[in-house]
């Protein structure tokens, strides 16, 4: 049975009204919370850091935080962020020296770990690492900015992903982030993911639970 989460993008929210966007996206049926960190070193852009996840959690949400570092290095921010409340931690493996001790770092403080892919990168850090790892996230838009087309080629990296965890016998997810919408939410899931981040799709739409219903939909 396919247990598939949406995972909105708040990159995409009004941050002048963050708590009530998380809430009302949570309202209309969203699984999880995708908190994009981005700290205009790795990725040309500056988004939000542990403050505000801490934040959202005294506003009272219980959902699962899927933190995606865009950061550089990474094992501070994993601190950082475990103790504000994040429930997933995922980082790019160019970004750390030691991706081995960074996942197990994740893993020490009560997180769940993952490691994301860019688009023109290979899967081969994942390939030692699979009994350390929760998730992997593939991105199909280059990592900074939200409202990006979705890259067709990763439909067959996300089929390489699939065969590598299902030959690894481990449970992990396996997510994608990009350009993800109600019209090639079925290819993506068709490819192997079960997680799919939105952001645009989502906070752009007038009614959030009407765009979640028919990404699901279409999940089938
Ligand atoms: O990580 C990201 C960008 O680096 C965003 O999560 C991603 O691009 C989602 O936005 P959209 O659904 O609008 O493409």
């Amino acid at each position: 049975m396919s247990d598939f989460k949406i995972a909105p993008s708040i990159l995409s929210a009004n941050f002048a009204r963050l708590g009530e966007e998380v809430d009302a996206v949570l309202a209309a049926g969203a699984d999880w919370v995708h908190f994009d960190v981005m700290d205009n070193h790795y990725v040309p852009n500056l988004t939000i850091g542990p403050m505000v996840c801490q934040a959202l959690r005294k506003h009272g949400v219980e959902a699962p935080i899927d933190v995606h570092l865009m950061v550089e290095p990474v094992d501070d921010m994993i601190r950082m962020f475990a103790d504000a409340g994040a429930t997933y931690i995922t980082f790019h493996p160019e970004a750390s020296r030691h991706v081995d001790r960074s996942l197990q770092l994740i893993r020490s403080l009560g997180c769940k770990a993952g490691l994301v892919f860019n688009p023109a990168t290979g899967l081969d850090a994942a390939k030692y690492v699979m009994d350390k790892l929760d998730m992997i996230l593939l991105m199909s838009v280059n990592p900074g900015f939200g409202g990006q087309k979705f890259i067709p080629a990763t439909l067959d990296k996300l089929r390489e992903a699939r065969a590598l965890i299902g030959a690894s016998g481990e449970s992990i997810r396996l997510e994608i982030d990009g350009g993800v919408t109600r019209d090639n939410i079925a290819e993506i899931a068709a490819a192997g993911a079960d997680t799919f981040v939105a952001g645009s799709a989502i906070f752009n739409a007038g009614d959030y639970g009407e765009v979640i219903a028919a990404m699901r939909k279409n999940l089938g």
